[in-house]
Protein backbone atom coordinates (compact mmCIF):
# COMPACT_ATOMS: atom_id res chain seq x y z
CA UNK A 1 0.00 0.00 0.00
CA UNK A 2 1.25 3.49 -0.76
CA UNK A 3 0.68 6.45 0.84
CA UNK A 4 1.26 9.85 -0.77
CA UNK A 5 2.06 13.04 1.50
CA UNK A 6 2.63 16.61 0.04
CA UNK A 7 3.65 19.63 2.21
CA UNK A 8 1.56 22.49 2.97
CA UNK A 9 -0.93 22.57 5.12
CA UNK A 10 -2.30 19.27 6.18
CA UNK A 11 -5.16 17.66 5.36
CA UNK A 12 -7.72 18.44 8.34
CA UNK A 13 -9.71 14.85 8.80
CA UNK A 14 -12.43 14.48 11.24
CA UNK A 15 -12.54 12.23 13.91
CA UNK A 16 -14.18 8.73 13.48
CA UNK A 17 -14.54 8.73 17.14
CA UNK A 18 -17.11 11.35 19.08
CA UNK A 19 -15.43 13.63 21.05
CA UNK A 20 -16.41 16.39 23.34
CA UNK A 21 -13.14 18.39 24.20
CA UNK A 22 -12.26 21.67 25.61
CA UNK A 23 -8.91 23.92 24.01
CA UNK A 24 -5.72 23.12 26.36
CA UNK A 25 -5.11 25.70 29.02
CA UNK A 26 -8.78 27.22 28.47
CA UNK A 27 -10.74 28.17 31.26
CA UNK A 28 -14.28 26.60 31.79
CA UNK A 29 -16.82 29.01 32.95
CA UNK A 30 -19.95 27.67 34.25
CA UNK A 31 -22.18 27.78 31.59
CA UNK A 32 -25.04 30.52 31.06
CA UNK A 33 -28.41 30.52 30.75
CA UNK A 34 -29.48 28.27 28.00
CA UNK A 35 -30.63 30.19 24.87
CA UNK A 36 -30.72 28.20 22.37
CA UNK A 37 -33.04 25.98 20.55
CA UNK A 38 -32.36 22.77 18.91
CA UNK A 39 -34.64 22.15 15.37
CA UNK A 40 -35.41 18.46 14.04
CA UNK A 41 -37.39 16.81 12.29
CA UNK A 42 -39.25 14.20 13.86
CA UNK A 43 -39.41 11.68 10.94
CA UNK A 44 -34.89 11.42 11.04
CA UNK A 45 -33.94 8.95 12.95
CA UNK A 46 -31.08 10.37 15.10
CA UNK A 47 -27.54 9.51 13.26
CA UNK A 48 -24.39 8.41 15.32
CA UNK A 49 -22.34 12.59 15.78
CA UNK A 50 -18.65 12.40 14.09
CA UNK A 51 -18.31 15.80 15.83
CA UNK A 52 -19.29 16.23 19.04
CA UNK A 53 -19.03 19.00 22.31
CA UNK A 54 -21.11 18.94 25.45
CA UNK A 55 -21.13 22.48 27.29
CA UNK A 56 -17.82 23.63 26.25
CA UNK A 57 -16.87 26.90 28.23
CA UNK A 58 -13.76 29.17 27.04
CA UNK A 59 -12.48 32.35 28.36
CA UNK A 60 -9.37 34.18 27.42
CA UNK A 61 -7.00 36.74 29.96
CA UNK A 62 -7.10 40.18 28.58
CA UNK A 63 -4.13 42.14 28.42
CA UNK A 64 -5.79 44.49 31.92
CA UNK A 65 -6.39 40.82 33.91
CA UNK A 66 -10.07 41.02 33.03
CA UNK A 67 -11.53 37.32 32.17
CA UNK A 68 -13.32 36.95 29.10
CA UNK A 69 -15.87 34.53 27.94
CA UNK A 70 -15.49 33.19 24.17
CA UNK A 71 -17.61 30.44 24.22
CA UNK A 72 -20.54 29.69 26.74
CA UNK A 73 -21.89 26.17 27.52
CA UNK A 74 -22.04 25.59 23.80
CA UNK A 75 -23.27 21.81 22.82
CA UNK A 76 -23.24 20.81 19.50
CA UNK A 77 -23.61 17.51 17.39
CA UNK A 78 -22.49 16.63 13.56
CA UNK A 79 -23.98 13.68 12.68
CA UNK A 80 -21.71 11.11 10.25
CA UNK A 81 -21.67 11.69 6.77
CA UNK A 82 -23.29 15.06 7.01
CA UNK A 83 -22.54 18.47 5.98
CA UNK A 84 -23.08 21.00 8.63
CA UNK A 85 -22.52 25.20 8.50
CA UNK A 86 -21.66 27.07 11.42
CA UNK A 87 -22.84 30.22 11.07
CA UNK A 88 -23.28 33.87 13.23
CA UNK A 89 -22.06 37.47 13.58
CA UNK A 90 -18.34 38.26 13.45
CA UNK A 91 -16.62 37.98 16.50
CA UNK A 92 -19.80 35.52 18.02
CA UNK A 93 -16.72 32.90 18.69
CA UNK A 94 -17.10 30.43 15.70
CA UNK A 95 -13.49 29.62 14.82
CA UNK A 96 -12.80 29.26 18.97
CA UNK A 97 -15.37 26.65 18.54
CA UNK A 98 -14.30 24.97 15.39
CA UNK A 99 -10.70 25.15 17.38
CA UNK A 100 -11.85 23.09 20.42
CA UNK A 101 -14.21 20.26 18.97
CA UNK A 102 -11.05 19.48 16.30
CA UNK A 103 -10.30 15.87 16.84
CA UNK A 104 -7.04 15.12 19.36
CA UNK A 105 -3.75 13.77 17.15
CA UNK A 106 -4.90 10.44 18.45
CA UNK A 107 -8.25 10.33 16.85
CA UNK A 108 -6.82 11.62 13.42
CA UNK A 109 -4.25 8.99 13.23
CA UNK A 110 -6.90 6.41 13.71
CA UNK A 111 -8.97 8.17 11.26
CA UNK A 112 -7.86 6.15 8.01
CA UNK A 113 -8.11 2.67 10.26
CA UNK A 114 -11.71 3.02 9.72
CA UNK A 115 -11.99 1.40 6.58
CA UNK A 116 -9.84 -1.59 7.72
CA UNK A 117 -12.62 -3.34 10.05
CA UNK A 118 -9.81 -3.41 12.89
CA UNK A 119 -10.80 -4.36 16.67
CA UNK A 120 -10.54 -1.38 19.01
CA UNK A 121 -7.62 -2.93 20.88
CA UNK A 122 -5.89 -3.39 17.05
CA UNK A 123 -6.59 0.52 16.31
CA UNK A 124 -5.39 1.46 19.35
CA UNK A 125 -2.30 -0.59 19.39
CA UNK A 126 -1.09 0.85 15.56
CA UNK A 127 -1.78 4.61 16.55
CA UNK A 128 0.24 4.37 19.63
CA UNK A 129 3.02 2.40 17.68
CA UNK A 130 3.01 4.83 14.86
CA UNK A 131 2.81 7.82 17.19
CA UNK A 132 5.54 6.61 19.04
CA UNK A 133 7.69 5.69 15.54
CA UNK A 134 7.25 9.93 14.53
CA UNK A 135 7.96 11.09 18.18
CA UNK A 136 4.41 12.11 19.00
CA UNK A 137 3.12 9.93 21.72
CA UNK A 138 3.16 12.33 24.05
CA UNK A 139 0.91 14.50 22.10
CA UNK A 140 -2.23 11.67 21.76
CA UNK A 141 -4.60 13.91 23.78
CA UNK A 142 -3.55 17.24 21.61
CA UNK A 143 -6.57 18.55 19.51
CA UNK A 144 -4.48 18.57 16.31
CA UNK A 145 -5.24 22.35 15.38
CA UNK A 146 -2.61 23.33 18.52
CA UNK A 147 0.34 21.39 16.84
CA UNK A 148 3.15 23.37 14.79
CA UNK A 149 3.59 22.72 11.13
CA UNK A 150 6.39 20.24 11.73
CA UNK A 151 4.46 18.47 14.28
CA UNK A 152 0.95 18.12 11.80
CA UNK A 153 3.01 16.72 9.22
CA UNK A 154 4.79 14.00 11.75
CA UNK A 155 0.97 13.15 12.93
CA UNK A 156 0.03 12.79 8.80
CA UNK A 157 3.57 10.56 8.64
CA UNK A 158 2.08 8.35 11.48
CA UNK A 159 -1.25 8.09 9.98
CA UNK A 160 0.17 6.62 6.87
CA UNK A 161 2.28 3.84 9.06
CA UNK A 162 -1.07 3.24 11.28
CA UNK A 163 -2.63 2.28 7.51
CA UNK A 164 0.42 -0.35 7.47
CA UNK A 165 1.70 1.39 4.07
CA UNK A 166 4.46 0.12 2.95
CA UNK A 167 5.58 2.90 0.44
CA UNK A 168 5.67 6.84 1.84
CA UNK A 169 5.74 9.19 -1.00
CA UNK A 170 6.71 12.57 0.73
CA UNK A 171 6.88 15.84 -1.80
CA UNK A 172 8.62 18.80 0.04
CA UNK A 173 7.64 18.05 3.70
CA UNK A 174 9.58 20.51 4.71
CA UNK A 175 9.50 23.32 2.56
CA UNK A 176 7.46 25.15 4.86
CA UNK A 177 8.95 24.29 8.36
CA UNK A 178 11.41 25.75 10.35
CA UNK A 179 14.56 24.20 11.11
CA UNK A 180 13.59 22.11 14.52
CA UNK A 181 10.63 21.42 12.81
CA UNK A 182 12.44 20.07 9.57
CA UNK A 183 14.90 17.65 11.61
CA UNK A 184 11.56 16.66 13.77
CA UNK A 185 10.16 15.55 10.37
CA UNK A 186 12.92 14.06 8.79
CA UNK A 187 14.21 12.24 11.96
CA UNK A 188 10.47 10.74 12.36
CA UNK A 189 10.56 8.77 8.97
CA UNK A 190 14.02 7.90 9.59
CA UNK A 191 12.91 6.33 12.25
CA UNK A 192 10.01 4.83 10.72
CA UNK A 193 12.30 3.51 8.07
CA UNK A 194 14.53 1.90 10.42
CA UNK A 195 12.65 0.44 12.62
CA UNK A 196 10.00 -1.39 10.77
CA UNK A 197 12.82 -3.01 8.15
CA UNK A 198 9.55 -3.18 5.40
CA UNK A 199 8.51 0.64 4.88
CA UNK A 200 10.65 2.10 1.90
CA UNK A 201 10.15 5.69 1.19
CA UNK A 202 10.84 8.03 -1.15
CA UNK A 203 11.43 12.25 -0.38
CA UNK A 204 10.95 15.09 -2.70
CA UNK A 205 13.34 18.09 -1.20
CA UNK A 206 15.75 20.70 -2.53
CA UNK A 207 17.28 21.36 0.75
CA UNK A 208 20.79 19.29 0.43
CA UNK A 209 21.29 19.12 3.68
CA UNK A 210 18.68 16.39 4.19
CA UNK A 211 20.61 14.50 2.28
CA UNK A 212 22.60 13.66 4.94
CA UNK A 213 19.74 11.53 6.34
CA UNK A 214 19.24 9.71 3.21
CA UNK A 215 20.48 5.91 2.78
CA UNK A 216 20.48 6.91 -0.99
CA UNK A 217 19.56 9.26 -3.63
CA UNK A 218 17.92 9.65 -7.21
CA UNK A 219 19.13 13.19 -9.91
CA UNK A 220 16.78 14.64 -12.64
CA UNK A 221 17.31 16.93 -14.93
CA UNK A 222 14.77 17.84 -18.02
CA UNK A 223 12.65 14.48 -17.29
CA UNK A 224 15.52 11.83 -16.94
CA UNK A 225 17.15 10.42 -14.30
CA UNK A 226 20.58 11.11 -14.61
CA UNK A 227 22.54 9.20 -11.59
CA UNK A 228 21.57 7.22 -8.91
CA UNK A 229 23.49 5.96 -5.68
CA UNK A 230 24.27 5.60 -2.10
CA UNK A 231 24.33 9.20 -0.09
CA UNK A 232 27.86 9.74 0.23
CA UNK A 233 28.48 9.09 -3.60
CA UNK A 234 25.40 11.44 -4.63
CA UNK A 235 26.58 14.21 -1.87
CA UNK A 236 29.98 14.32 -3.74
CA UNK A 237 28.19 14.09 -6.96
CA UNK A 238 26.14 17.11 -6.30
CA UNK A 239 29.20 19.04 -4.42
CA UNK A 240 30.93 18.64 -8.23
CA UNK A 241 27.97 19.57 -9.85
CA UNK A 242 27.76 22.85 -7.68
CA UNK A 243 31.39 23.71 -8.12
CA UNK A 244 31.54 23.31 -11.68
CA UNK A 245 27.90 26.01 -11.73
CA UNK A 246 29.91 28.40 -9.55
CA UNK A 247 33.28 28.38 -11.21
CA UNK A 248 31.02 29.93 -14.65
CA UNK A 249 30.71 32.89 -11.78
CA UNK A 250 33.62 35.56 -11.22
CA UNK A 251 33.33 36.95 -8.14
N1 LIG B 1 -6.96 34.56 22.48
C1 LIG B 1 -7.88 35.52 22.53
N2 LIG B 1 -7.71 36.65 23.26
C2 LIG B 1 -8.64 37.60 23.29
N3 LIG B 1 -9.82 37.55 22.64
C3 LIG B 1 -10.05 36.46 21.92
C4 LIG B 1 -9.12 35.38 21.81
N4 LIG B 1 -9.64 34.43 21.01
C5 LIG B 1 -10.84 34.88 20.62
N5 LIG B 1 -11.08 36.11 21.16
C6 LIG B 1 -12.28 36.92 21.00
O1 LIG B 1 -13.36 36.01 21.01
C7 LIG B 1 -14.36 36.45 20.12
C8 LIG B 1 -14.72 35.32 19.16
O2 LIG B 1 -13.69 35.21 18.19
P1 LIG B 1 -13.83 34.24 16.94
O3 LIG B 1 -12.67 34.48 16.08
O4 LIG B 1 -14.04 32.86 17.44
O5 LIG B 1 -15.17 34.79 16.30
P2 LIG B 1 -15.79 34.45 14.87
O6 LIG B 1 -17.25 34.22 15.11
O7 LIG B 1 -15.04 33.36 14.21
O8 LIG B 1 -15.54 35.83 14.13
P3 LIG B 1 -15.46 36.17 12.55
O9 LIG B 1 -16.82 35.85 11.95
O10 LIG B 1 -15.20 37.63 12.52
O11 LIG B 1 -14.34 35.37 11.96
C9 LIG B 1 -13.84 37.70 19.44
O12 LIG B 1 -14.36 38.81 20.10
C10 LIG B 1 -12.35 37.58 19.62
O13 LIG B 1 -11.76 38.85 19.65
Amino acid sequence: MAHSLAGGACPLRCSPFPSSSTAPGATLAAPPRPRRRVLASASSPPAAPAIEGRGVGLSVMTRRGRVLPVLKGCSLSVPQGQLWMLLGPNGCGKSTLLKVVMPTVESDVAFGLGKLNLSLDEVRSRVSKSLDAVGMLSYSQRPIQTLSGGQKQRVAIAGALAEASKVLLLDELTTFLDEHDQMGVIKAIKNAVAADGEVAALWVTHRLEELTYADGAIYMEDGEIIVQGDASTMSRFIKKKQARYFGHFEF
